[in-house]
């Protein structure tokens, strides 16, 4: 089967600015995708070119078999940017009734596809009274109009409580499972995570990194922390018997290892049983995995 998106080696120029660079990925039907990356990356460009609302220079791209802004990949795609803005004044079901007629779909399908993003109660208020998230909610269900394959979202849940985003993922989860591809930009690392198939980072331009965290951390092979807390009058002993380890001025013993010497570091330090009052393991945040693929130079 074709995949939903692909992207072979993609550049776009701004002038003297490289905005992507040699970019390729393959998102399958039902997969979802985060896109990371610093400011300037390259993750709206990217987006754009997929939308077809820009060219580019060199590389080519797929949106469904079809070229980007053919009219065959518009009707496959869907793109939710980052600050929606609605008619206050409408309600719910007037905006996605007004979007339904703009597309030539019935606007009979609006109370379908706002009870698809849990609005149903609120459809027939104005969105001047919704929160953010029920704001995003509404560009979901705009976004939902025919039935594309390709979302693309733009740091969909950005100014959403943690509720709200566990909710919206909720509704991107019910979406891939039906097949809809899903690339989504993100500065949440913690959400990603959990609710995404693979990490894609764009670093100046250039695809960096691409896979699940997991195979991330392992690529990064980032050294893991340990915080040992000597038993009373047992620090000297510690110190003594650690030497590479750093005291800080809360008393604790620092200690850092690579992922494989993790288990023989532990072995050596329980061997001292009662001179142990504590032990933390203290594995790579997403933040230094992340940040250890999207150096820029000179950072
Ligand atoms: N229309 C344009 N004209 C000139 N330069 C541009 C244009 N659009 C983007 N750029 C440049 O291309 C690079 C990539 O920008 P892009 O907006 O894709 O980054 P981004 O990853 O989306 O950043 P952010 O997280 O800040 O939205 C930046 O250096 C930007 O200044």
């Amino acid at each position: 089967m074709t995949p939903t998106l692909t992207i072979s080696r993609l550049t776009k120029r701004f002038g003297e600015v490289e905005a992507l660079k040699d970019v390729s990925l393959v998102l399958e039907a039902g997969r979802r995708a985060a896109l990371l990356g610093h400011n300037g990356a390259g993750k709206s460009t990217m987006m754009k070119i997929i939308l077809g609302l820009i060219s580019h220079d060199g590389g080519a791209v797929s949106v469904c078999g079809a070229a980007p802004g053919s009219p065959a990949a518009r009707g496959q795609v869907a793109y939710l940017p980052e600050n929606v803005a609605f008619h206050p004044a409408l309600t719910g079901e007037e905006q996605v009734r007004h979007y339904l007629s703009l597309r030539g779909e019935s606007p009979k399908q609006a109370m379908t596809l706002l009870a698809r993003v849990g609005l149903e109660k609120a459809a027939r208020r104005r969105i001047g009274t919704y929160s953010k998230g029920m704001r995003q909610r509404v560009g979901l269900a705009q976004t939902l109009i025919g039935r594309p394959r390709l979302l693309v979202l733009d740091e969909p849940t950005s100014g959403l409580d943690p509720v709200s985003r566990r909710d919206f993922y909720d509704l991107l989860d019910g979406l891939s499972a039906e097949g809809t591809a899903i690339l989504l930009s993100s500065h949440v690392l913690t959400e990603v995570e959990a609710r995404t198939d693979s990490i894609l980072i764009l670093s100046g331009g250039a695809l960096v990194a691409e896979g699940t965290l997991a195979e991330l951390r392992a690529r990064a092979a980032l050294p893991v922390a340990l915080l040992a807390r000597p038993a009373e009058g047992h620090a000297p002993a510690l110190a003594a018997a650690f030497p590479e380890a750093s005291t800080g001025p809360d008393g604790l013993l620092r200690l850092s290892c690579a992922q494989a010497e993790k288990l023989p570091l532990l072995a050596r330090l329980t061997a001292l049983g009662g001179a142990l009052a504590d032990l933390e393991v203290i594995p790579p945040s997403l933040e230094d995995i992340y940040s250890h693929f999207s150096r820029r130079d000179g950072q």
